[in-house]
């Protein structure tokens, strides 16, 4: 089977204060359609410009992307266009990813605008899209600064699922929740995954999270791959100094939640 992306051996280094700074060392991913790719590492290992190459918003200095077989690593124009089809991302604060002048409803349609649905076609589907995410039809005519952070990040979810994407992108997206409000979403994250067959890169630094979303971890450190392989064998049985740490780190959290 076609894997819906893949990473082959991207590089990334940054300039600062003229010296270059190598920050991705010849990462290799892949996520096939329908799977749930957990990625995970400490702050500053290099997970932002990850995602960020992903979704083409600043290049690789080398290395290949690759989008349901298809080479994106220079995608400009329509390609790129046809990329933000299929590839979206969730940010961990949902209320700035709106625009607070546009109602929730009016935002979740944008991209069905632009894919030229008529206006009773838009809000047919934008009330299914939030029927889909647990949220009442008049969440449609809310602001954003109207809702709770959980039910925006619901909104931003419907949002994302819009065009029915192949692959989506969650950054941080459950961290600025409280834990109750996390297990919610990701509930709904982990059935809407199931249910359209869609993949998805879950990107966190807390390894807690994984077990209950994720098919597959990725443990990232100082920019190259430390450890990867099945959810439960890394948490039970992780080898690499990375995972062994963000995993007493996460039991921390919990002893000290208890
Ligand atoms: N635009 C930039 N210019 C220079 N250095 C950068 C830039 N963006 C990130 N870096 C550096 O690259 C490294 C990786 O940063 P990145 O943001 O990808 O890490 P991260 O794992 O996402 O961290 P966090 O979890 O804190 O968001 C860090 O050392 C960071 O300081």
């Amino acid at each position: 089977m076609t894997p819906i992306l893949e990473l082959r051996n991207i590089q990334k280094s940054y300039r600062r204060r003229g010296e270059r700074q190598q920050v991705l060392h010849g990462i290799n991913l892949t996520i096939a359609p329908g799977e749930c790719v957990g990625l995970v590492g400490r702050s500053g290992c290099g997970k932002s410009t990850l995602i960020k190459i992903i979704a083409r918003l600043i290049d690789a200095d080398d290395g290949t992307l690759l989008f349901d077989g298809e080479d994106v690593t220079q995608a400009k124009g329509a390609a790129l266009r046809h990329l933000y089809d299929r590839l979206q991302i969730i940010f961990q604060l949902p209320q700035a990813s709106f625009d607070p002048r546009h109602t929730i409803g009016w935002s979740i349609a944008e991209p069905l605008r632009a894919h030229g649905l008529s206006p009773a076609d838009c809000h047919a589907r934008v009330l299914s899209l939030l029927a889909q995410v647990g949220l009442p039809k008049a969440h449609a005519g809310r602001y954003p600064h109207e809702v709770s952070g959980g039910e925006c990040q619901r909104a931003s979810i419907a949002r994302a699922l819009a065009l029915s994407p192949a692959l989506l992108i969650c950054d941080e997206a459950t961290s600025a929740l409280d834990v109750t409000v996390q297990q919610d979403i990701i509930a709904l994250l982990r059935r809407l995954i199931a249910d359209q067959q869609m993949a998805c890169l879950f990107v966190t630094h807390d390894l807690a999270l994984l077990p209950q979303i994720a098919d597959r971890i990725v443990v990232l450190a100082n920019g190259s791959v430390a450890e990867s392989g099945d959810v439960s064998d890394i948490i039970c049985h992780p080898q690499s100094m990375a995972a062994k740490e963000l995993l007493s780190a996460a039991c921390q959290l919990q002893e000290n939640a208890l």
